[in-house]
Order: C-alpha cells, then structure tokens, then sequence
C-alpha cells in the first residue's frame, strides 16, 4: 500500500529544540543545516533567549524553519473555577507569544497536578473552553496524555477526552514514546479522523523496565536507535490521513550534550531511515530486506516524502572486501608476524602508498604506514572498512543521501575511483566489488609479490569486525551501519568486564555475510581503566579451528592464554564432551552456543595500541559473537600488557 501524500510535495520534518545541544540560536541553526523543514520550540529554550519572539520568528524564517508547535503547557484541565481561570490568563499570555513567533499550534500535556479531579467530563468542558479562547486567535489546542500523566495516561483516553471536548481548535498529539512505553502494540490508533490528529511526535527508546518518567526524560532516542515498533506506529499513523508534519522529540541526557550539528543530522538520518522502513515494508516484517534490486540502484518513492531527495534502496552486500589497518614503525613488525603466523600471505604492494596487501581465502587486510604516535608498542588501528556491494555506486548515493560525510580520495588506501563515507567515529567505509566483471579494480592498485595465499591456517574470510565506540556515539554508530549499509540490529548484549560494563551490538545482513559488531562502555570510563585506547579487532572464519590453531602455534604464533578456571566452568555449565574441552583447553579456544549452534574462538595478543585478532568457527548457524566470554578476553589482555611492561 503506498500512501500517495495530498500534497505530492512529501511530509514536512520538525525537530523539538529539546533534541539539541546548545542556545536557542544553536538549535535552530543545526536544524536548518540538516535539512529539517520545521521546529517544536519548547517554552524554556525561548525564556533563556535574549531575542524577542519576533527575532525568533524572523531568524527561523531566515533559515527556512517553519515553526509547528509551542510547548508545554501543562497542569491545565481538571481543576476548580479559580484555577480554570488562571490557567486561561496564562493560556492567553502564552497566545500572545504565539501570535509574535508566528505559530499557531500549541501542546497541552495532560495534567500532572495534585490540584486536578478524575473527571474526564470536566477536563473535556475545560479544554473546549480553552480551545474557544484560542480559536478567537487562530490558535489550535493539541492534547497529549503524558505517560504519567495523573489521571490521562494513554492516547485512548486522551482521544475519549478531545472527542467530548467537540471543538475544531480542540484536537489530539500523538508523542510514540507515551503511546508505545505503555502499550508496544496500540490498537485502534488508525480509526482515529486524521483531521482532529493535529500533531505527531516522534521518538523511540531502548526497553528499559524502570520508571516511565525516568525513561522519557533520559533514555529517548531517535526512530530505529531503540526498540519500538516504530514503522507500524507510523503506518498507523498515515493510514488516518494525519497530514503535519513528523516531528522528533527526544530527551536524551547524551543528545543534550553533543554537538547540536552532529545530533541534528543523526535525527535526520532517522528520519529518512524510518520513512523508508515504512514504505518498504508494509505491516509487517521488521527485519525484511528492501525487496529493491539491488544493481538497479533503483529508488523508491516513500510513504511520507520525508526522505528529501531520493534514497537508493540498499545494495545487497556480499561480503568484507578489506579492512585496513594504520601501523606505525614500531607496531607494523608485531601486526606483519601476527599475521603470517596465522597464515595470511603479503600478497601485495601498493604502486604510490606505502601499503601492504595481506590476503588469506578472502580476507584481506591492508597495512597502511601512518605517522607514529606515542603509545607504548606503536600505534595499531582500524582505519577503514571495505564492503563488497552489488551496487557500489548506488551503495555510495545512499550513503550520501542518508547524509554520510563523504571522504576525499586521497584518505583512501586505493587509487581505484572507490567511494568512501566516514562513520561516526572516523572509520572510513569503502564500497566495492572485489573481482566482479565491472569491478572498479582496487585490486590492481597493488604490484603482486607473487607469494600465494595457499598453505595458509585455514582462514577463509572476514567474519566480523569489532569496533569500539565512544560512549556518546554508540546510539548513533548503530543507526549509521544500520541505515547506510542496510543492516540489521541483533544481539544486544551487556556483560559486566574487568573495567566496567560493556554493551555490544551487532548489525549484519540477511545472509550474515557482513557483521559489525559494535561494542561501547556502558558508563563513561573513569581515569582507572587501563592504557588500552579503546581495543578494537577483526575476525576471521575457520572451518576447523584446532586445526587453524595448531597450524598457527607451529609458525610460531601467539594465541592469547585462557585461564584454567575458564575450563572448570565450562566443565560445570554446559555438559561438553570431555575431549572436546581438553582440546580447547590445549589450544586456549572459547567456546559459546546458542539456539542454533556452536562457536569456537581464540584471539591474538593485543598488537599495538588498540589492535588484535581473532579466529571465529561457527557451527551450525550460531549467530552471536562469543560475548558471553570477552570478560575472559579482557582480562588476559590486561595480564599480558602488564607482562611486557
Ligand atoms: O517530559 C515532559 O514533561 C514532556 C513535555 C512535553 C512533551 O511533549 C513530552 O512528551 C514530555
Ligand atoms: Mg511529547
């Protein structure tokens, strides 16, 4: 079903100022920058603002912002005669600020105050009243039940209410996070006229069990970051013919914080990203692939328009075509051995840069020489990531169209015409099509050495990369792969770790031929955590991994030592064969399993600053990542550092 919008220009898109960092001003400015067509002013960013209102309203003007809403206003309805009365005295006040901004949408939260009665009657007569005073200044009334609301906590009753009130200035605002924090599966929102529906906020959340004021005030996030049903909310929304715009409203403790520019186009990004999750997929299937063939490139119309411009469906990926690392004199010997001893070959040298080909099966990893710096060991870093698309140059217009910084050539290891973005943290992400026909051809940017990947380790390709994210970014990280690369969000996980806890999160296509995993401090770390900045690493596939394991000690390498006790718990926990654990015992494998299978993993020592690697086997369709054991991994990280100190 595809909701061809009464407009044809598409739905506008709004942002409460509450979503950004900074003044008024601030605000404002990165709204515009990211596109957005519209704000919600919220009462507390004008009353800190030396600008009039009538500043405010021409400063938005000048940046193409439409003003949409006002708010809040609260502890209205409900009450006695002589508070009814002051409430309408400030209602006007509040009107009069309205007409000098020039907007004519004002949020009413359903009341809070002690002062109030359970009377839905009266709280209907009341609101009519209000909503007659401001029809009289071509001002509209949109009632919101906050989650907490004392008495009208859910967007049935607030319904029930703005029904009774029967007024054309009188109408509903649907914020999804009171409606799905309550109710993950609301019934009934589609019947609602889309004529009295007057305002639609958006945002989502993580699941948290905890207080629902707590949880709005501090842990919103924006559409596809947290785990609401957010594109059925949406559906649901259009399907009553609701025609305002899609406004984000996110209280976020991180948000709040940030670089308002940086927010500003995270929140674009979801906006787009969700617009599309509705377009594509009609009612039902979260998880489902843009049914769009992949090497059109083709684009979609969308349900709402919101995705300014057009947005390339996302390329199939079929695999890691690279990953590149920055070595420094000091660290590159250390990473160069860990990598022969596991088997790979230097397949390749770069004609102009001083860049290593290192190949086994297909994993490749490129060492790129940067300039050193000054951690003990040298400095050893992820810089880039490398997918192989069917589609790379629909990959890379996505990528740009869901406003993905695009980097300037010279960044790259190649001098193939390749295209990059940087992620949030700075990683730059290649899209390529290694070896196919009309292959850009990065491979031929490197001189063969003629030394063959054959009597390798058994390594067969990339099975994920690890990439640790500041704790500020990791909501937005997420998004980013998501969205960008047209992946799927699983295996949430948090563990308690040697130096605090950790959350991970992976996302991976369909077939599981890219992942990334994502991994983050779950708190901002302290002074005590240890001199590792932010650990990251890559993953390569087995089919047999104590035969990659003995292959690899007979070259000489190191695998990171796992604790006896480790082996004692298995032992206790899971009823394994006896043998089996002695062989892990005896080539220092982990071991994980899951619904669907198995998972044997070992790991390098750490290599420089930030970086090692790790060998993955999985059996029959496991899908985590072994997280369950990265305390262990942690810790003999730690204890090795330590040793060579
Ligand atoms: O947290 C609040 O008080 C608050 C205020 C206005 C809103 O629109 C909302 O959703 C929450
Ligand atoms: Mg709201």
């Amino acid at each position: 079903m595809t909701h061809a919008h009464p407009h044809g220009g598409g739905m506008r898109t709004s942002i409460a100022t509450v979503c950004l960092s900074g003044t008024l001003e601030d605000k404002l400015e990165a709204a515009a920058a990211a596109g957005f067509d519209g704000v919600e002013i919220f009462e507390n960013d004008l009353i800190a603002s030396p600008a009039s209102p009538e500043e405010v309203g021409r400063l938005c003007a000048d940046l193409g912002l439409s003003i949409e809403l006002y708010q809040p206003f609260r502890d209205f309805e409900g009450v006695d005669e002589d508070r009814l009365h002051a409430g309408l005295r400030r209602a006007e006040r509040k009107f009069d600020v309205m007409e000098r901004l020039g907007t004519s949408t004002m949020l009413v939260c359903s009341t809070v105050s002690p002062h109030a009665v359970d009377d839905d009657e009266l709280a209907a007569a009341q609101l009519r009243t209000l909503a007659e005073h401001a029809s009289r200044r071509g001002i509209r009334i949109a009632y919101e039940a906050l989650a907490w609301g004392r008495y009208v906590d859910t967007w049935a009753r607030s319904w029930d209410i703005v029904r009774r009130g029967d007024h054309p200035a009188l109408g509903l605002c649907l914020d999804s996070f009171h409606v799905l924090s309550r109710e993950p599966s609301p019934s009934g929102i589609a019947g609602i006229p889309g004529e009295k529906l007057f305002f639609l906020q958006l945002a989502d959340a993580p699941q948290l069990s905890m207080d629902v004021l707590q949880w709005s005030r501090h842990h919103r996030l924006f559409p596809r970051q947290g785990a609401f049903d957010l594109p059925t909310f949406l559906r649901d929304v259009l399907d009553t013919g609701y025609s305002g715009p899609l406004s984000l409203e996110v209280f976020n403790d991180v948000f709040r914080q940030s670089d308002p520019n940086r927010t500003a186009v995270d929140a674009m990004r979801s906006l787009r990203t969700l617009d599309e999750a509705v377009d594509h997929r009609g009612r039902a299937v979260a998880t489902e692939r843009a049914a769009v063939p992949a090497t059109t490139g083709a684009t979609t119309g969308t349900a709402t328009g919101a995705a300014a411009g057009s947005l390339p469906g996302a390329a199939e990926l079929t695999g890691h075509a690279f990953t590149e690392l920055g070595v420094d004199a000091r660290s590159a010997a250390r990473v160069e051995r860990a990598l022969a001893t596991m088997g790979f070959a230097h397949r390749g040298q770069h004609r102009s840069k001083p860049v290593q080909l290192w190949q086994q099966g297909t994993a490749r990893v490129l060492l790129n020489t940067v300039d050193a710096g000054d951690e003990p060991g040298g400095v050893a870093e992820i810089r880039a990531l490398a997918v192989d698309s069917l589609d790379p140059a629909s990959s890379a217009r996505r990528a740009e169209a869901l406003l993905a910084p695009v980097l300037p050539r010279t960044r790259g290891p190649a001098e193939a015409d390749l295209s990059s973005v940087a992620a949030p943290d700075g990683t730059a992400v290649f899209f390529c099509r290694t070896g196919a026909e009309d292959d850009v051809g990065w491979l031929s940017d490197f001189i063969l050495t003629g030394t063959e990947t054959a009597g390798g380790t058994g390594l067969a390709r990339t099975d994920h990369v690890a990439l640790t994210q500041p704790f500020d970014w990791f909501d937005e990280a997420g998004l980013f792969y998501r969205s960008v690369l047209g992946l799927e969000p699983h295996h949430d996980a948090e563990y308690a770790a040697p130096f605090g806890l950790m959350r991970s999160r992976a996302v991976t296509d369909v077939d599981g031929d890219v992942r990334i995993a994502l991994n983050s401090t779950l708190l901002r770390r302290g002074e005590w955590a240890p001199g590792v900045p932010d650990p990251q690493h890559i993953a390569f596939a087995s089919d047999d991994i104590f035969a990659s394991a003995q292959a690899m000690r007979e070259r000489g390498g190191e695998i990171l030592p796992v604790p006896d006790n480790y082996y004692d718990d298995l032992e206790a926990r899971l009823e394994l064969d006896a043998d089996l654990i002695a062989r892990m015992r005896a080539c220092d494998v982990l071991y994980d399993q899951d619904e669907h299978g198995a998972f044997f993993h070992l790991y390098t020592e750490m290599l420089g600053s930030r970086v090692f690697f790790e060998i993955v086997q999985r059996v029959g369709g496991y899908a985590g990542y072994g997280s369950v054991n990265a305390p262990v991994r942690m810790a003999a990280h730690r204890r090795s550092r330590l040793a060579r100190r």
